[in-house]
C-alpha cells in the first residue's frame, strides 16, 4: 500500500482531464499546469499554522491571523516544475523559489542533476518540491537529498500525476516526506512514461516537441 494524498477537488480534476488529452494546446496546457498548482497548494495549506498579530483597521485596533513562521520555499524541479510556479505564487506571494535542475536520462532512466540554488535558512521553512510527473520517483529522491543535504527538514512534494512505482520509492526513501498527487495512476510502460499520464510533461509545457 502506497502513501499518498490525492487531491480530489473538481476544479483540480477537471483541469487535469483538460491537460491530459493529446489535443490540447501549449497555451492552453501551460496555463492550465500553472491552475492546477495553485489549487494544489491551495488545498494543502489548508492548516498551516496562524499566528495573531496586532493591527489598526480604520475603525480600531485590533488581533488578527497571519501565517506563522519563516516563509515558505516552493522548489521546481527543472524544467517541468517551473509551468506549475507562477500559479502558486498566485496562492502565495511572499514564497520564496529554490531551483533544481534535474533531467531522467531517456536510456538508463535515472536522475542527473545539472543545478542547484536555493533560499537561506531552509532548517526553519516549509518546503513544497514541485514537479508535474512522478514516474519513477527518481528525480524527486534525487532533489529531496539534495535539499536535505543542506538542511531542510519539512518538505512536502506536489505533483500533478504520479506512478504506484514513484509514490513506493518516495515512502521507502524519504518516508517523512508526504506526496500530494492530483491523481495516482495506473502504471508505467517500458519507456518508464505514466500511463495514461499526459506524455511529456516539459515537452508539453514548452512546446520542445
Ligand atoms: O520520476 P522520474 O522517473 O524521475 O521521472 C519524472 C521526471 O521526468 C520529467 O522530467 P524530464 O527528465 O523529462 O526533464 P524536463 O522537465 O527537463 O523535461 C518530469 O518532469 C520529472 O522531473
Ligand atoms: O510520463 C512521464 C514520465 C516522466 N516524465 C514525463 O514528463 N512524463
Ligand atoms: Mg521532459
Amino acid at each position: 500500500m502506497v502513501k499518498v494524498n490525492i487531491l480530489d477537488h473538481p476544479l483540480i480534476q477537471h483541469k487535469l482531464t483538460q491537460i491530459r488529452q493529446k489535443d490540447t494546446s501549449t497555451t492552453q496546457f501551460r496555463q492550465m499546469i500553472n491552475e492546477i498548482g495553485g489549487l494544489m497548494v491551495y488545498e494543502i495549506t489548508r492548516d498551516l499554522p496562524l499566528e495573531q498579530i496586532e493591527i489598526e483597521t480604520p475603525v480600531a485596533k485590533t488581533k488578527a491571523n497571519v501565517i506563522a513562521g519563516k516563509k515558505m520555499v516552493v522548489v521546481p524541479i527543472l524544467r517541468a516544475g517551473l509551468g506549475m510556479v507562477d500559479g502558486i505564487l498566485q496562492m502565495i506571494p511572499s514564497a520564496r523559489i529554490g531551483h533544481i535542475g534535474i533531467f531522467r536520462d531517456e536510456e538508463t532512466l535515472q536522475p542527473v542533476e545539472y543545478f542547484a540554488k536555493f533560499p537561506e535558512e531552509l532548517d526553519q521553512r516549509d518546503i513544497f518540491i514541485v514537479d508535474p510527473m512522478l514516474a519513477t520517483g527518481g528525480s524527486a529522491i534525487a532533489a529531496i537529498n539534495s535539499i536535505k543535504q543542506r538542511g531542510a527538514k519539512n518538505i512536502k512534494l506536489v505533483c500533478l500525476v504520479g506512478a504506484p512505482e514513484g509514490v513506493k520509492a518516495i515512502n521507502e526513501a524519504h518516508p517523512d516526506v508526504t506526496v500530494y498527487l492530483a491523481s495516482l495512476d495506473e502504471k508505467l510502460n517500458e519507456k518508464g512514461y505514466i500511463v495514461p499520464g499526459l506524455g511529456d510533461a516539459g515537452d508539453r509545457i514548452f512546446g520542445t516537441k
